[in-house]
Formats: structure tokens, C-alpha cells, sequence
């Protein structure tokens, strides 16, 4: 036996309530986009001058609200197929329900929604193709009844009517403003009634619109949206010209975790205020206002389908932003830089991800240097080695030399900065890129002349002799300023080396074991420590022997290095440290 599914409405509207709309208000964009979608449909049988009217009466204890259209109406059948029926829509094109191009609604629940403010619906709507005018009221009881009269005086189209809850009333205002927020933009004034009096006409055209996005009208646009200063805006289109809008870039460095919170529209209909994925995920710095016909709602309208005309539009619109961008650079200049200056670190993992992006925009980025931040395109025409520490205690160390020396070194120890001068280096020809790292530091620093090094190399051995405890080897060089000493350098090798002999220095047996069983240290030395021939310490101690003192005087300038290089000492290095001062007072008194 075949049977019928009985719905229990109050349940199934508890669950649209609670599951579907995030809030009670969205009734109103329910019954706007029904009188939209009735107004399209007529429009498609012929012309005629089209209206919305949204009526707040107060009638002693009850307010109710009316809306009115001049669509399509429905006919006897058509009420009984689409307003008795729950999930019945006039407006899917075939059994299949493929969402229909014309219509914002598709899938029969809509009016639903209105029982969350009600507890009865009334409807009634004369056709376009019929005489009769037909009147519906549906209950929240799950019960309808339906009325047919040729009497009742109706011109062709819908007036909904609510008598709202009592806890639920709306002042004018609030009307006002659900009616601006969701319908403004529709192409259909909407004539507001309070109490029988015109109140007004809500009716608004996107800025795009009106002969394409002109400056201080958008930004204002942008301001009202999102409350907001932007000053600058990109002009955002799919290839199909179905999704527009603009993309306001935000006035603030945005961090790359920031999301979107973008406006968009349906059909001029506002479905989000606070979407999160329209633009591609590295576009955070941007706040987009999109109305589009070819993107489709959720059943809740406030997301949307994931379908893969989503994907294109995203991915679309992500080129408008970049093609801008790239215009940019030739119209304002200035303008690209302050955009860049801003948002430098987002811009960065833009373009590690699109190589086309990268080449036309990576010249623009911005680098901390021994000189202070300069565009790579600057740091490019200072000469044909571009060095950088992708280290930022390494790039401390060393900067004060590179100053003295008159090389300009970048500082790339920040998040995406390696990557992007690594990038660079497969990409510009013109250019030596040198990475300079624990292996590489000493390459920066002068060699001695080898008359004086050979000179020098006893003394160093026997100095050497005085650091073996500390797994440290020595190096002479010559650099610029003098009065640094000496400079220490550590491997990440080296500093792995280190904490795991503190694990082992400071954990019980157990774990001593375990961590020797698991890590095997370096072989060879992994620290340097490089005494500088142009201080004048370093020379004296280099040239002869200080007996008695030789090691209290390397092991300082060993201590001392690291300070500077801001690396910690370990246990064994603040005894030695200690003890040094101790024998040199000893010594001294
Ligand atoms: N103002 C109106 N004029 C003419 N027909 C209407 C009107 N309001 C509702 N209808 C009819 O009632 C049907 C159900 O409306 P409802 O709002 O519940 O769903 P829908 O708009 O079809 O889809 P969705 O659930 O996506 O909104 C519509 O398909 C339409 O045929």
C-alpha cells in the first residue's frame, strides 16, 4: 500500500528555527525574494510597471505586517501545489530540481520560515492567467485552509499577511532597516506603509552599476558596509560578468590567519555579510561586496554551494585582484607600494604560490636590510651578490660587520622571506643570490694575508687547545669594525647538540639513555669562533704569548661572542665564565 508522509510542521519548523536560520528576522528576505521571484516570472509574459509594498500596521494589541507584489500570483491549483506543500517550489526547472538561472528561490521552505514570528499565514494572490482570487491561510498547527472567491477585488499578484507574535513586534525603524539590509539593491522600489501612511522608498543600485565603480561613491559604499576607511578598491569580475563587485583592501596589516567577511548578494538579494570563502584564501586582505546570478544559495541562504561554479568565480576573482595589482604598478606606483608596505607578509604568500604573481610582483617586496627595509628591486641594483641570512641571531651577528665592510646583507629570518629570495634565485638571471648560514658565515669575512696567517697559526693552536673543552673551533679573519673581538657561530646542528646534552646533563638515567640511543652529536666541531685581526686585543694575543692568562683571555672573548650573538650559555659555560673573572681578580689583587 502506498502512503503519504505526514508531516509534523511545528516539529520540522523547530528544526528549521533551530538548524537552518540563524536568526528570526530572515523571514523578512524570505518574503521579498518570493515577491522578486513572482515580479521575474511575470516579467518573462510581458511588461508592466513592477512594485513591492511592505505594510506595519498596529491594530490595538496586534501588529501585523504586509507584503505586497504585482508578480505572477498563483492560481487555485498553483496554491494548493506550492503553498500546501511543504518543499514544493514553482521554481525548479524539472523533476530533477536543477536551480533555475531566474529565480532566488528553488526549494519550497522559504515561506517556512515565517512561523517563526507567526502562527498564521495569509495569503492572497490572484494570477496573471486566472480570474479567480484565491486565499490561503496557512497555521502553525500544520493545518490550511483554502478559499476561492471572484468577488474579493484583487489586481494581479500576492499580498502576504502576518499578524505578528506580541513579543515579536517591530518598531518602524527595525523594518526599515531589515527591508535596506536585505532588499535595497532588488531593481524593485519597495514602498514602505506605516499605519497607512507612505513612509518611504527603499530603493539602492550597487556602485558598479551605475557606468562602473567610481572613487569616493564606492569607498563610501565600502565605509557603510564594513565600517571601514579603505582607500584603495579593486573592481572584482568573473569571466562570465554574472559575479561583480569590489574588493576593498584593508587599511591595516591583516595577519595570515585573518578570515574574509565578505558581503555577498544573490541576485541582488543579500544572502551574507559575513562569508569566509568567496575570495581564495590568500586574498585575506581583502573585504569583497559581490552580487552575483550565477552562484547558488544553501537551502538556509546563507552560504553558499560548493559546486564548481563556485570554484571558478573564486578563482576568478582572485585574478581581478591580482590584475590589478599588476595595473597598479604602471598607473600609481605609489600607490602599489603603500598597498605592499602594508600588507608585505600576506603579498609574500601570495606569490610563493603563483609564479606568474611572483615575477611581477616579488621587485616590490619589501626586505629588512643591514640598511633598513628596501624593495628587492632596490637591493637589486646595489650589485650582482644579493646576500641573506635567513637567521635573524645570525643576521644580528653579522650586520654590524656587513655596515663596516659597506655590503648590504637582508635580513630573510622573518616567516616566508627565505622561500621568497630562494624563489628569486632560480628566477632572476642577472643576479648571485648567497645564502649565508652557520656553513657559509666565514665566506663574508676578509681571509688574512697568508704571510700573516702562517705567522699566526701556532699561537692559534696553542688558543685552540684552551676551547676544546668547549666543542668550539678557531678561525682568524680580518673585519671591519675593530672593535669587535670576535664573532661566534653555531649550526642548528650544533644547537640540537647542545640542548640534548642539557637533557642529559640535568635528566636522570633514563632519559640520558634514551636521548644518546636516539641522537648521535656532530663529529666535528660545529661552533667557529672568529677572532677578528683588526682588534687590537685579538693581535696582541695572536702575536705573542701571555702565560698565565692566555686561557682566561680566549675563553672571554668565547663567552663574549656568544652573548653578543644572543645564544644562552650552558652550565659549564657560566662556571667558566666565573671562574675566569675569579682567577683574573686573583690575579689582578
Ligand atoms: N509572492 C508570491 N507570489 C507568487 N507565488 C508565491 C509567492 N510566495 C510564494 N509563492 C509560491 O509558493 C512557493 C513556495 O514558496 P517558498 O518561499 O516556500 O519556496 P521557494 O521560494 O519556492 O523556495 P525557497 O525555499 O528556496 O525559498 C513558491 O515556489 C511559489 O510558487
Amino acid at each position: 500500500m502506498e502512503s503519504i508522509f505526514q508531516v509534523n510542521l511545528s516539529g520540522l519548523l523547530k528544526v528549521l528555527s533551530d538548524n537552518l536560520y540563524s536568526h528570526k528576522e530572515v523571514f523578512i528576505r524570505e518574503l521579498l525574494q518570493n515577491a522578486v521571484d513572482a515580479i521575474s516570472a511575470r516579467k518573462k509574459e510581458g511588461t508592466f510597471k513592477e512594485f513591492i509594498e511592505v505594510e506595519l500596521f498596529d491594530r490595538g494589541d496586534d501588529q501585523v505586517l504586509k507584503v505586497r507584489d504585482n508578480g505572477i500570483g498563483l492560481n487555485q491549483e498553483e496554491v494548493t501545489e506550492f503553498l500546501s506543500r511543504i518543499g514544493s517550489s514553482s521554481k525548479s526547472q524539472d523533476a530533477l530540481r536543477r536551480r533555475s538561472e531566474d529565480y532566488i528561490g528553488q526549494f519550497g521552505i522559504g515561506l517556512l520560515s515565517c512561523f517563526m514570528v507567526t502562527d498564521e499565514i495569509n495569503v492572497i494572490t490572484k494570477s496573471l492567467k486566472a480570474e479567480e482570487v484565491v486565499i490561503w491561510n496557512g497555521r502553525v498547527d500544520g493545518t490550511y485552509s483554502t478559499e476561492v472567491s471572484e468577488e474579493i477585488p484583487q489586481e494581479v499578484g500576492t499580498t502576504v499577511t502576518l499578524k505578528m507574535k506580541d513579543d515579536l513586534r517591530m518598531t518602524p525603524d527595525q523594518l526599515v532597516g531589515l527591508l535596506k539590509l536585505y532588499g535595497e539593491f532588488l531593481g524593485i522600489p519597495i514602498e514602505v506603509f506605516i499605519n497607512g501612511e507612505r513612509r518611504e522608498t527603499i530603493f539602492n543600485s550597487f556602485p558598479w552599476n551605475n557606468g562602473g565603480p567610481q572613487g569616493d561613491n564606492v569607498l563610501n559604499f565600502g565605509r557603510e558596509a564594513f565600517n571601514e576607511h579603505f582607500s584603495n578598491y579593486i573592481p572584482l569580475t568573473d569571466s562570465t560578468g554574472k559575479t561583480k563587485g569590489i574588493g576593498y583592501i584593508f587599511p591595516r596589516p591583516t595577519g595570515v590567519a585573518t578570515s574574509q567577511h565578505n558581503h555577498v548578494y544573490i541576485k541582488n538579494m543579500l544572502i551574507a555579510t559575513n562569508n569566509k570563502d568567496l575570495l581564495p584564501e590568500w586574498a585575506f586582505f581583502v573585504r569583497a561586496v559581490v552580487n552575483s546570478s550565477n552562484l547558488a544559495p544553501t537551502a538556509s541562504r546563507e552560504d553558499l554551494y560548493k559546486d564548481k561554479a563556485f570554484y571558478e568565480v573564486r578563482e576568478e576573482l582572485g585574478a581581478s585582484i591580482i590584475e590589478y595589482l599588476i595595473g597598479l604598478s604602471q598607473s600609481s606606483p605609489k600607490s602599489l607600494e603603500n598597498i605592499i608596505s602594508i600588507h608585505n607578509q600576506a603579498l609574500k604568500s601570495t606569490a610563493l604560490g603563483n609564479l606568474d604573481f611572483f615575477n611581477f610582483i616579488s621587485d616590490w617586496f619589501i626586505f629588512p636590510t643591514s640598511e633598513g627595509p628596501l624593495s628587492l628591486e632596490k637591493i637589486k641594483k646595489r650589485g650582482k651578490t644579493i646576500a641573506y641570512v635567513p637567521d635573524i641571531d645570525d643576521f644580528r651577528q653579522i650586520v654590524p660587520i656587513a655596515r663596516a665592510q659597506n655590503r648590504l646583507i637582508i635580513n630573510a629570518g622573518y616567516i616566508y622571506d627565505a622561500d621568497i629570495l630562494h624563489l628569486a634565485s632560480g628566477q632572476d638571471r642577472d643576479h648571485v643570490y648567497q645564502r649565508i648560514d652557520a656553513e657559509h658565515f666565514g665566506n663574508i669575512l676578509k681571509p688574512l694575508d697568508i704571510d700573516v696567517y702562517d705567522k699566526a697559526q701556532e699561537r692559534l693552536m696553542k688558543l685552540q687547545d684552551y676551547l676544546l673543552n668547549y666543542d668550539c673551533e678557531l678561525e682568524i679573519k680580518q673585519f671591519e669594525p675593530g672593535n669587535i673581538p670576535a664573532i661566534y657561530n653555531l649550526s642548528n646542528k650544533k644547537l640540537m647538540d647542545r640542548d640534548v646534552g642539557r637533557i642529559q646533563d640535568e635528566s636522570n638515567d633514563l632519559w640520558a639513555g634514551i636521548t644518546g640511543a636516539i641522537y648521535e652529536p656532530s663529529a666535528s666541531f660545529n661552533s667557529k669562533l672568529y677572532l677578528n685581526y683588526n682588534n687590537p686585543i685579538v693581535k696582541k694575543l695572536l702575536e705573542k704569548a701571555h702565560e698565565g692568562m692566555e686561557e682566561a683571555l680566549i675563553q672571554s672573548l668565547y663567552f663574549n661572542a656568544m652573548l653578543m650573538g644572543h645564544y644562552p650559555l650552558n652550565q659549564q659555560e657560566l662556571e667558566g665564565m666565573n671562574n675566569n673573572l675569579i682567577y683574573i681578580l686573583n690575579k689582578t689583587y
